[in-house]
């Protein structure tokens, strides 16, 4: 497998306020395809660095290449519009709480990601649906649905225009505890299906691996002399959870 993801001493870091943070990558790679959960407790970083991923917010410093595409220097030479072409393209997401549009069907949302990128396919659409057990739903609004059944809507939404790379942030957060497992083994099985690499933030490794994820777990340190508390994400600390 090539590597689809690579950061190198990356880091960024809020300073403004009363709490200072830093997040600290000194070393993640990803491969074309693979699967991984993001571990920390709340603060510890895990939605910095996702959205750092997915190139919504510039790393301070490091070396960061996607998909070939050197990030870094993309963001350095103020390239904007790349950064958002490649997004649109290359990555899903899936948010927490779904973040459907009340307005359009849930065909229309599925398809949404597709039209961003150029790429309409109805047939991907109704087959996504299928796979995910919402085919029977797609001429529905997101308000007539289940909250299980919304959060599939996004898993199939994030996939439709074949992304590389699935970013989930806390993606069972409003999902009831005993649907959280069964949604996290679905989005592992569809980006498997589809080919596409795969990053779960989660402050609960446990259910991560029931659902047979590896965990990287974060590194978190007190604040220090300098009164900024740190989180370290290295991929050498990878925890293969039984
Ligand atoms: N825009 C911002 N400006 C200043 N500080 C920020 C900003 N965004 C996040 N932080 C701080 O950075 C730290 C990491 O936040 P982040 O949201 O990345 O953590 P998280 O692990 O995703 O937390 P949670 O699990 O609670 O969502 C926190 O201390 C937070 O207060």
């Amino acid at each position: 497998m090539s590597s689809l993801l690579s950061l190198r001493e990356v880091a960024k870091a809020y300073r403004g306020d009363a709490a200072p943070f830093a997040l600290e990558v000194p070393a993640f790679e990803l491969a074309e395809g693979e699967a991984l959960a993001l571990a920390g407790p709340s603060g510890s970083g895990k939605s910095t660095l996702l959205m750092m991923l997915a190139l919504a917010l510039p790393p301070d410093v490091g070396r960061f290449t996607f998909a070939g595409s050197d990030i870094a220097r993309l963001w350095r030479e103020g390239r904007r519009d790349a950064l958002a072409a490649l997004r649109a393209r290359r990555i899903g997401v899936v948010p927490q709480t779904g973040g459907l549009l009340p307005y359009l069907t849930v065909a229309g949302n599925i398809g949404l990601t597709q039209r961003i990128a150029g790429c309409e396919d109805a047939a991907r659409v109704r087959m996504l649906a299928e796979e995910l057990g919402i085919g029977a739903q797609l001429r529905k609004r997101p308000a007539e649905l289940s909250v299980g059944q919304r959060q599939r809507v996004a898993i199939a939404r994030a996939l439709a225009h074949r992304p590389a790379l699935v970013l989930a942030d806390e993606p069972t957060a409003s999902v009831h505890p005993e649907l959280a497992d069964a949604v996290l083994a679905l989005l592992k099985r569809e980006c498997d299906q589809a080919g596409a690499a795969l990053l779960v933030a989660t402050h609960d490794p446990e259910r991560a691996a029931r659902a047979g994820y590896p965990v990287l777990a974060c590194e978190t340190h007190a604040p220090g002399a300098d009164g900024i508390a740190r989180s370290v994400f290295a991929r050498a600390s990878l925890v293969e959870a039984a």
